[in-house]
């Protein structure tokens, strides 16, 4: 019989993480690209002393206690760990791992990519070309806000928020705006970024960002109350969670005119349903959760969850450990 931990791995993910793995443990995984079905799950980490796993699993009581007193680590191939119950994990000794910095820049990438379809219209855009609306060259057709001379405000400059700052430069935004529990003074003068209130934030920015972390403090932050302190022509943008929007409020915001137009890489639920109302609107751009889908990043997160499993499992400190507060 093998001597060598065994890892549960719950997806198909980039070979770099699983290859890792092999060199030092006995892997199994659920090799699709749909999640494992809970019960499965909960069948699958009887016995493992560790578990590789994707935002879209939630790691609870029930689960650990499924795995049982072998599970020494869990490592999340993702940045965000609201997934994760931190108060179970360190109640049974489970050390948890997850995946910043290597995905920083394609999210802030994304960010980028949603406020400039969102403030530039290209879902009308390509849509008016795909249906033939494409009429001639008309001067006061889809015009949009543009980012020059404009007030970017970010709420949560923690590594995502700042890194979304630093590839707004070259846009030559007119001032770049933050908000946090703290102030980050020295990065916020390197990037050229001034701390103001969130009430400031929302009433002085054009484009208002949602880089914030999902936490009960968090929790449907962006409500009515929020969005009626933007201006009626801000383009509100989520690349967060889901979960930081009260999604029905968002709606009436953009029905009603309160802002100007809304981008979501994250939604409650995931998958957006076909049927949901925010899909009809045309100053509504949603993207399926994919501001970390680069091959670069994917990869270097399936491995960086490979070597924290890795390193706790060796009694070495993790290269990324996420511990309750
Ligand atoms: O890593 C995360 O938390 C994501 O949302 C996807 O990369």
């Amino acid at each position: 019989m093998s001597t060598k931990p065994k890892v549960f791995i719950t997806r198909r993910v980039p070979e770099s993480g699983p290859t890792l793995l092999k060199t030092q443990c006995e892997v199994a995984q659920w090799n699709k690209d749909d999640p494992i079905p809970r019960n499965e799950l909960l069948s699958s980490v009887k016995g493992v002393d560790a578990l590789f796993c994707l935002l879209t699993e939630k790691i609870d009581g029930e689960l650990l206690d499924a795995a049982g007193t072998s599970l020494k680590v869990v490592g999340t191939m993702s940045v965000g760990y609201d997934h994760v119950d931190l108060q179970a994990c360190a109640e049974r000794g489970v050390k948890v791992g997850f995946t910043p910095n290597v995905l920083t820049n394609a999210v802030a990438e994304l960010t980028v990519a949603l406020l400039l379809a969102t403030s530039r219209r290209l879902k009308e855009a390509i849509r008016a070309v795909e249906n033939g609306l494409w009429g001639t060259w008309k001067p006061m057709w889809l015009c949009g806000p543009g980012l020059e001379g404009s007030t970017v405000g970010i709420v949560g400059f923690g590594r995502i928020g700042m890194a979304v700052a630093r590839c707004l430069k070259p846009f030559a935004v007119n001032c770049m705006l933050y908000t946090d529990f703290a102030e980050r003074p020295a990065e916020a003068k390197e990037i050229g970024a001034e701390f103001r209130s969130l009430d400031e934030v929302l009433a002085a920015s054009d484009f208002v960002l949602a880089c914030v972390a999902l936490t009960p403090d968090t929790k449907e932050m962006f409500n009515k109350d929020l969005f009626k302190k933007m201006k009626k022509t801000s383009v509100f943008i989520n690349t967060s969670r889901g979960g930081v929007v009260q999604q029905d409020d968002l709606y009436q915001a953009l029905v009603s005119g309160e802002i100007g137009a809304a981008g979501l890489d994250v939604t409650t639920p995931e998958p957006l349903p076909t049927d949901s109302p925010l899909l009809t609107l045309d100053n509504c751009v949603a993207l399926p959760h994919i501001a970390s889908a680069t091959h670069n990043s994917r990869g270097a997160m399936s491995e960086l969850t490979a070597r924290n499993i890795l390193s706790a499992l060796n009694s070495q400190p993790m290269p990324s450990e996420i511990k309750a507060s």
